[in-house]
């Protein structure tokens, strides 16, 4: 766990970058810190490993205080990934990976192997490893990027906006392949964005800052849409916060009614499966079908794409086994809310 006690930055002759900055960023989960331009963000993300040291206030990595830990050995086990990745652009990506485990007392040859090996885990293929940065995209040294942060095996890892610098389809894939990394090693890791988007998928917790260095809310990406503290989060977290908080919350106490009810003929194959409705004598092939792993908001979704307004529930064979009308997702939805809410005062 990184925690952070009443933390105080005033840069010389500056105003106040950190303004006592309380909390705990849990073991072994991604915290993400966000909030609009110079509210103290990459500041806090450095007086963990200590390129930045606090004015006042602490920093513990598992209870320990960063301050008084040799600054060598600190970094040695806190990984670091930069916008744009920061690689060394006269060696080969090989050699760019393989600086760590060199460092770290490995031999030329294992650090090699260990190289191929991460690079590989970031799904870059051997072939790219005699390349040199500038033979490569954007998102491609952003995977060496986080190569090299992992070549230390650290168990905390710092990222500061490493995924802004490449165009949307590439962060939507670098986002997918880091969360199934991430969950395959499970380190301890504080990133910053500007991206609220960006912090409400990757974050397990999302840190809101404010201008002035204030931590405005701390909490789980579902906590800050459905329940921000105060205006300037629920404007920060965006308009379609309740239909985006519907992501978090799967269809199983979701209701169903019986498969006559949509309204129109639901037809099915011969197992059972939906085909489609059948409207005006034709069959429309939009059945539109979920289960109950699958989230509210796709089958919200599902129900306002429907010919019908309906979303078919289907059970782990593809049989049809319910449905879901529109107005009764609107009135589960409102129940919801309002029991979350009475749960809050309570
Ligand atoms: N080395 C420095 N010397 C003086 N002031 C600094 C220094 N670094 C940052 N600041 C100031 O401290 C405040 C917080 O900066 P910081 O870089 O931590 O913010 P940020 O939230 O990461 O911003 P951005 O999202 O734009 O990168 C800003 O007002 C900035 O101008």
């Amino acid at each position: 766990m990184i925690t952070f006690e009443d933390v105080v930055k005033i840069y010389p002759g500056g105003s106040t970058a950190v303004d006592h900055l309380s909390m705990e960023l849990p073991t072994g989960k991604m915290t993400v810190l966000v909030g609009p331009s110079g509210c103290g963000k990459t500041t806090s993300l450095r007086m963990i490993n200590r390129m930045v040291e606090p004015t006042s206030g602490r920093i513990l990595i598992d209870g320990r205080d960063v301050a008084g830990q040799d600054e060598a050995l600190l970094r040695r086990g806190i990984g670091y990934v930069i916008q744009h990745a920061g690689l060394f652009p006269h060696k080969t990506v090989l050699d760019n990976v393989a600086t760590v485990p060199l460092l770290l007392g490995k031999t030329r040859r294992e650090a090699r192997a260990a190289a191929l090996e991460l690079l590989e885990r970031v799904g870059l293929a051997a072939e790219f490893a005699g390349r040199y940065p500038a033979q490569l995209s954007g998102g491609q040294q952003q995977r060496v990027g986080v190569a090299r942060a992992l070549a230390a095996d650290p168990p905390v890892m710092l990222m500061d906006e490493p995924f802004s610098a490449v165009d949307p389809v590439v962060r939507e894939g670098l986002h997918r392949e880091f969360l199934r990394l991430q969950q395959d090693l499970g380190k301890t890791i504080a990133m910053v964005t500007h991206d609220i988007d960006e912090a409400i998928k990757l974050g397990d917790r999302v840190a809101v800052f404010r201008q002035g260095g204030h931590l405005a809310q701390f909490g789980t990406p579902q906590e800050l849409l459905e329940q921000p503290v105060d205006d300037f989060v629920a404007e920060f977290v965006g308009r379609d916060r309740g239909l985006r908080s519907l992501s978090f919350d799967t269809a199983a106490d979701l209701p169903v009614s019986p498969l006559t009810d949509g309204g129109a003929e639901l037809v099915l194959d011969e197992a059972g499966r939906p085909v489609g409705w059948r409207l005006g004598g034709v069959v429309q092939p939009t059945a539109g079908v979920f289960t109950k792993a699958d989230s509210l908001r796709m089958v919200t979704d599902l129900a306002i794409m429907s010919p019908v307004g309906v979303a078919v529930r289907v059970g782990a064979d593809g049989t049809a086994d319910g449905l879901v009308r529109h107005h009764d997702l609107v009135d589960f939805l409102a129940t919801r809310r309002d029991r979350r809410a009475a749960e809050q005062e309570a």
